[in-house]
């Protein structure tokens, strides 16, 4: 087997009482994006950090490339862009990624990485003159600045607007493209659909779903039945065989289900006037709740 570029084995991590991971086993091989999808508290920064060596694992192991996260040699391979970093001393944006290539062997040009960034603007301000989404863009910018292999990013897009999103989308997209492993954690469903080939679902600190998003959603199975309808009654439409849920927003009714096909044919033989219906496949989101649903204590 070859070498994985980053590997969880049978990882456990204690916090005192609370165990944020339970023998949790993971390998990444080079080249995949993963995104790490879990409800708040599932583990995903745990999990991140263990690959990081930010901090030793309970029991188990981390790996980066077959060896420990804190040796130099591979800390030299990775980047991470993390929830709330600090940023060291009183240093412009400019001379922050200075400073964070210079711990890097094959640091791309810092002008390359202003431009990555879209920070070019932004070069001579210091931290704490940027807006959010800025600050986001500078722990971008300092966590691909090493031109590293692996590349962590965990809620890479919280706090910024759609346009920057859709930008940070791209860069990552780039990276992928050039061979980089991409390890990212999101409560955003679109943005695991749009970047990662492979959606690792945690609750509660296990793996409870690893596959594509396609697997994740078809696992769940379900459909959505949407359609217009004058008058809809909810009760009436959740009394329709195979219904799971109803939503009534004016005319627009959307009903899931598992039963596509016998919910259909109770529906047409009614004597209501439904118009445009429409049959679309549940989206990851669905697939989501269903799969912390399924695991969590009743
Ligand atoms: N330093 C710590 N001390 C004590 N408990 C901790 C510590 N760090 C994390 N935990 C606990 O471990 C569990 C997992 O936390 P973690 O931050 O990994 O979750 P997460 O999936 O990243 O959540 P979020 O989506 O909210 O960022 C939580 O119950 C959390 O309270």
């Amino acid at each position: 087997m070859t070498t994985a570029a980053v590997e969880l084995r049978r990882a456990t991590k204690r916090f005192g009482p609370v165990q944020a991971l339970g023998e949790v086993s993971l390998r990444v091989e080079p080249g995949e994006v993963v995104a790490v999808l879990g409800p708040n508290g599932a583990g995903k920064t745990t999990a991140i950090s263990l690959l990081l060596g930010l901090r030793k694992p309970s029991s188990g192991t981390a790996r980066v490339f077959g060896l420990d996260p804190r040796l130099p040699a591979s800390r030299a391979r990775i980047g991470a862009m993390l929830q709330d970093p600090d940023t060291p001393g009183p240093l412009r944006v400019r001379e922050l990624i200075e400073l964070f290539r210079r711990l890097y062997p094959r640091a791309l040009p810092a002008r390359e990485v202003l431009g990555l960034a879209r920070l070019q603007d932004k070069a001579d301000a210091y931290p704490a003159q940027l807006s959010g989404g800025q600050r986001q863009r500078l722990s971008f910018a300092l966590a691909i600045c090493g031109d590293p292999e692996v590349l962590f990013l965990d809620e890479p897009s919280t706090g910024l607007d759609v346009e920057a999103r859709h930008a940070l989308w791209e860069q990552v997209a780039r990276l992928a493209e050039a061979g980089k492993t991409v390890v990212l954690t999101t409560h955003n469903l679109e943005e695991a659909d749009a970047l990662a080939g492979r959606v690792v679902v945690l609750s509660r600190g296990r793996i409870v779903a690893d596959g594509t998003p396609a697997e994740i959603k078809a696992r769940v199975g379900g459909k959505h039945v949407r359609f217009r309808l004058a008058g809809a009654i909810p009760a009436l439409l959740a009394a329709l065989p195979g219904v799971d849920r109803v939503d009534v927003a004016g005319e627009a009714v959307n009903l899931y289900t598992r039963q596509a096909e016998d919910l259909l044919r109770a529906l047409l033989g009614t004597d209501w006037p439904v118009r445009d219906i429409e049959v679309t496949g549940a989206g990851l989101e669905e697939a989501f709740v269903e799969i912390t649903r399924e695991r969590s204590p009743a």
